[in-house]
Parts: C-alpha cells; sequence; structure tokens
C-alpha cells in the first residue's frame, strides 16, 4: 500500500470539520485538519451561529427584554454602552469556545495546519500560507480527504457592500452595528434572526423578502403567529418584492428602489439573500468533481462520498439543510463510511432551531406538508397563555402545534414559536423518533409548571376531538 502523510485529511475546521477529524482519530487514524482563518472553528465559531445567538443573548439581557411584559425595557439612551457590552460578551465566548475546540483537537492528536488547501491530484493537496506578506506552499497526501469547507455570504455584483453601511453577516458578527433605522433584504433565517434582534434593540427594520411568505419551510399557523408579533412590534415586511437598484447619498446610506417602484431608505442594509459555496481555488477540476451555480457540492446522501470516492464532502459545501447540528453529524458518518464503521441512520428526523425573537422550532411534518403527503391529521394546539409557566415567565404569546396521524395517533410533526421553543422541540424529536404519539403525550404526567406541559395541553386538545368509542349508558 502507498505510504501517505496522514490517512484522513479534512480542508475545513468547521462542524463537520471538527467532528469528522474527532471521529477519524477516535478510529485510530492519523488526521489533519486544514484551515485558512487565524483561528480554528470555522463559520460557525467566527461568523455564524455562536456570534449571532451571543449577540441575541446579550440584546434581550440589555434591553430587560424576557422581563418586558412586567416591566418597561432599557432605553436607547445607552446605545454605546449596549455596544460595548454585546462586544464584550461576544468576544469572551468565543474564546473560550475556540479554547475547548483547540483542546479537544489536541487531546485527539489532530494536527492542525493553517494555511489554503488545494487538490493537485486525488491524494495530494497543495497549501499556501501567508505569513506576514511572505507566502510558503507545501504539499500534504492522504488516503482520504472530507471537503468542508463550507459557505461564504452570497455577494451580488450589483449590490454596493462598503462594510459600513451596506453590509452582509459576517460585518453584523464582527462588530454589531447600531443604525438608527435598518432595511433587512432577504427574509431567510439569517434575515429574520438579525431583524428581530435590530428591532428587540427598537431600531426600526424593514425586511425585503422576495417570496410571498418568510421562512418557507415553518408550519404556516407558526409563521401567522409569528408575522403577527413582528407587525405588533413595528415591524415592516415587504414581501413578494425584489430590490431594482440600490444608491448611496451624500451620507453613504443607503436608497433602495423596490420592483413596484416603491423607495426605501435607512441608514443601513444587510443583505440576507443566501450564501455560496467556498469552493474558489479548491482545484476540483484537478479531482473531476463539479459543483452547482452556488458552489454546492453533489454527495452520496448516504455515505457522503463525492463522484471521487475516497473524496467525501460534509457541511454546508453539500446545500440543505445547512446547519450546524446536521454538519457535524454528517462529518461524523463521512468519517465513520471512510473508515468500514456502519453508519445508523436511524435519527433521520432532525429538529430547526431559528433563533428569532421569539425563537421557532420545527420537527417533522407540516400541517400542509403531512395533508399533501395524504395523511389523515388531528391538529393539537396549545398557547403559552394555557400554562402556569408562560404566566410566571411573562412568556404568553407562543405557541404550540402538534400534528397526529388519525390512523394510528402517532406524532408527524411539532412547531413552536416562543422563547424556549428550541429546547422543547427535543421533546417532539424524542416522541417523533420512538414512534409515540398522542397518548404517550397525553397520558405522561409533566413537571408543573413548565412550558414543556404545553405538549399535553396540545395532546389533549387533539384527543378531545378523537372519534370516540360509543359510551355504555
Ligand atoms: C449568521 C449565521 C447564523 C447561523 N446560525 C445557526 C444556528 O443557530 N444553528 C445552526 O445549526 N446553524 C447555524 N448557522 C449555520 C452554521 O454556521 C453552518 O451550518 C456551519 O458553520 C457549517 O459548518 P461547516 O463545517 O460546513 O463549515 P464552516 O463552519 O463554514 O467552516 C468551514 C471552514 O473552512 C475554511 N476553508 C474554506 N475553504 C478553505 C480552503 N480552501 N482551505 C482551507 N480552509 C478553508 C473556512 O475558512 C472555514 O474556517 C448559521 C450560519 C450563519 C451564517
Ligand atoms: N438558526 C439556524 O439554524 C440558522 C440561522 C442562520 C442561518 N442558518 C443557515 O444559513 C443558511 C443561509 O441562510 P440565509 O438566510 O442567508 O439564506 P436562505 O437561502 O435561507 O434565505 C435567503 C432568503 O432571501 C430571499 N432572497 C433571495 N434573493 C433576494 C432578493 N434579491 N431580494 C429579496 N429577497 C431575496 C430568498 O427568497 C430567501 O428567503 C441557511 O441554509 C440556514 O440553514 C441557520
Amino acid at each position: 500500500m502507498t505510504d501517505f502523510d496522514y490517512d484522513f485529511v479534512i480542508i475545513g475546521g468547521g462542524p463537520a470539520g471538527r467532528r469528522a477529524a474527532i471521529q477519524a482519530s477516535k478510529l485510530g487514524k492519523s488526521v489533519a485538519i486544514i484551515d485558512d482563518q487565524k483561528m480554528i472553528g470555522g463559520v460557525s465559531v467566527h461568523t455564524g451561529t455562536l456570534p449571532s445567538k451571543t449577540i441575541r443573548e446579550s440584546v434581550l439581557s440589555v434591553t430587560g427584554w424576557r422581563d418586558q411584559h412586567f416591566k418597561s425595557r432599557q432605553h436607547r439612551d445607552g446605545v454605546k454602552m449596549m455596544q460595548d457590552s454585546i462586544n464584550s460578551r461576544l468576544s469572551t465566548t468565543l474564546g473560550d469556545e475556540v479554547e475547548v475546540i483547540d483542546s479537544q483537537l489536541a487531546r485527539n492528536n489532530v494536527r492542525i495546519l493553517k494555511g489554503r488547501a488545494k487538490f493537485s491530484g486525488i491524494h495530494k493537496l497543495a497549501i499556501q500560507q501567508n505569513s506576514q506578506g511572505k507566502k510558503t506552499s507545501f504539499s500534504v497526501t492522504a488516503d482520504k480527504f472530507l471537503i468542508a469547507v463550507g459557505t461564504k455570504p452570497f455577494r451580488p455584483k450589483n449590490i454596493p457592500f462598503n462594510g459600513t453601511t451596506v453590509i452582509d453577516s459576517d460585518s453584523v458578527a464582527a462588530n454589531l452595528p447600531m443604525p438608527k433605522s435598518i432595511t433587512v433584504v432577504g427574509g431567510g433565517v439569517i434575515g429574520i434572526e438579525y431583524a428581530t434582534i435590530f428591532s428587540a434593540l427598537e431600531i426600526p427594520v424593514t425586511v425585503v423578502e422576495a417570496r410571498e411568505r418568510i421562512l418557507e419551510f415553518i408550519d404556516r399557523d407558526i409563521v401567522a403567529n409569528f408575522v403577527h408579533q413582528l407587525t405588533e412590534r413595528g415591524i415592516s415586511l415587504r414581501l413578494g418584492r425584489k430590490i431594482n437598484k440600490i444608491t448611496l447619498d451624500n451620507h453613504n446610506c443607503p436608497n433602495i428602489l423596490l420592483d413596484d417602484g416603491r423607495q426605501l431608505r435607512s441608514e443601513m442594509l444587510l443583505f440576507t439573500a443566501g450564501r455560496v459555496g467556498a469552493v474558489d481555488n479548491l482545484g476540483l477540476e484537478k479531482v473531476g468533481i463539479e459543483c452547482d451555480s452556488r458552489g454546492r457540492l453533489v454527495v452520496d446522501r448516504e455515505t457522503l462520498q463525492t463522484s471521487q470516492p475516497n473524496i467525501y464532502a460534509a457541511g454546508d459545501i453539500i446545500g440543505f439543510p445547512a446547519l450546524a447540528s446536521t454538519s457535524m453529524e454528517q462529518g461524523r458518518q463521512a468519517a465513520c463510511h471512510a473508515f468500514g464503521v456502519p453508519i445508523n441512520h436511524s435519527g433521520n428526523s432532525f429538529p430547526l432551531g431559528i433563533y428569532s425573537i421569539p425563537e421557532i422550532a420545527s420537527i417533522g411534518l407540516s400541517e400542509e406538508d403531512a395533508r399533501l403527503k395524504g395523511y389523515q391529521v388531528e391538529i393539537g394546539v396549545a398557547r403559552f397563555q394555557e400554562t402556569s409557566r408562560g404566566h410566571i415567565l411573562g412568556n404568553c404569546k407562543g405557541m404550540l402545534k402538534c400534528i397526529f396521524d388519525l390512523s394510528d395517533r402517532k406524532l408527524l410533526g411539532v412547531h413552536i414559536v416562543g422563547e424556549g421553543a428550541t429546547e422543547l422541540i427535543h421533546i417532539g424529536q424524542a416522541v417523533i423518533n420512538l414512534n409515540g404519539g398522542i397518548d404517550y403525550l397525553s397520558d405522561n404526567v409533566f413537571n408543573f409548571p413548565t412550558l414543556a406541559e404545553a405538549y399535553k395541553v396540545a395532546a389533549l386538545d387533539a384527543y378531545n376531538r378523537l372519534p370516540k368509542p360509543r359510551l355504555r349508558a
């Protein structure tokens, strides 16, 4: 057998790459990660998941958002203080996370090589390093590779990005701006999360979304409740609208011309209309791997192999669902397949968590999808105001919706809007993946007072409408 430098080399130190590395190392393989950033962690740690969730948590804390039902919220007169406090929490949280990642990788003997990787053959990478303006390069060989290079913000040429008044989500994560008003272009997950964060800071927000609905993949009733809460807070939604042109005025503020001829003005524009695969200069042509127009790679979803069997791909680079959570598992599964460990796909029903204010979470089928698939369904709904915990927390606007299969009473989907949704959803996940349903949720005792009780309320709501056996007189 040919001697390689490593058994497994991974390009990209994000969630997919790190989990793949640790899994392969636990299987006794020699492993290296190549990453082109100063610090390991990928988009998830430095510009995506963690920064946005830390900003969210800090904003909830400095504005007193969670207690708004009981006392008036903090005013914006301490804007600079707020900004400093948020940025300081951000740097502590991310610093701590990087320390943990570094030590996990070191404990597992995963070698980290800094630099930009490019394929020069099916077993060889050229790594370019740029240290203090001096470029050096070297090669690394491996038996197997994982491409886990992730994505970067989509930046169309007609948007005049300048890093100050026309920005993308990377700029928000680097230093939370506090504009007097903001237009968010793209009502996907990133756009909606940041739109609601800015709105919690009492910054007027307009969202422009090309589709007729935001968050199309979420159950309609949940989105309706969420949109109601957003409009109540004054967030303006321009749905079914595209941008024709953006110009900058004398103060560099964007003037946005929509396709219906209307103009929007705000101090800042945040462009969040999707992301593209980081495949530039990766040498894919050298190994015969092709990508689509958004730079995404096709893999066999069972094995995570690309068209070149010794080269795997995982994480955002393979497209939907493009989450840190799923990327980690894909990375681990790719390493297992590469080194002959069977993969268990049984937990295939994965949750979606949207960290907007309020949160949204979802698992399984929406009501619409269930009906389209031909299920006869019964719906159970619980409003957080029906739980005592909701009142104690001042968290009454949320709701939880369960979709049950009428034929066997099994749970098909759970959809939640309201604070706590991203944690609560895992109860639904367990019940769905363990084939439970209405009887489990309605017959079991839940702690009181909890928001989890909403599951029981929703199950009983559905149960009350189920056809009943004839009662004896
Ligand atoms: C604003 C925002 C918020 C998000 N919030 C959430 C959330 O709440 N929950 C959730 O589950 N997901 C969230 N995500 C998605 C999550 O961040 C991604 O799914 C995850 O980071 C993808 O991981 P990955 O391993 O594919 O790659 P990434 O995390 O993208 O890491 C790839 C790494 O590879 C490096 N790289 C690229 N090309 C090369 C090369 N040629 N050579 C060497 N290194 C290279 C990159 O610099 C980077 O360090 C969010 C994303 C964004 C942008
Ligand atoms: N909580 C989470 O799990 C979380 C949070 C943030 C991001 N992410 C991941 O990051 C990825 C990228 O998110 P995203 O929100 O950038 O992309 P996206 O593709 O999910 O959403 C982009 C939105 O922009 C709209 N759009 C596109 N062009 C437009 C235009 N010219 N004008 C107006 N609207 C336009 C699209 O219709 C779409 O709704 C997603 O795949 C998501 O899974 C996950």
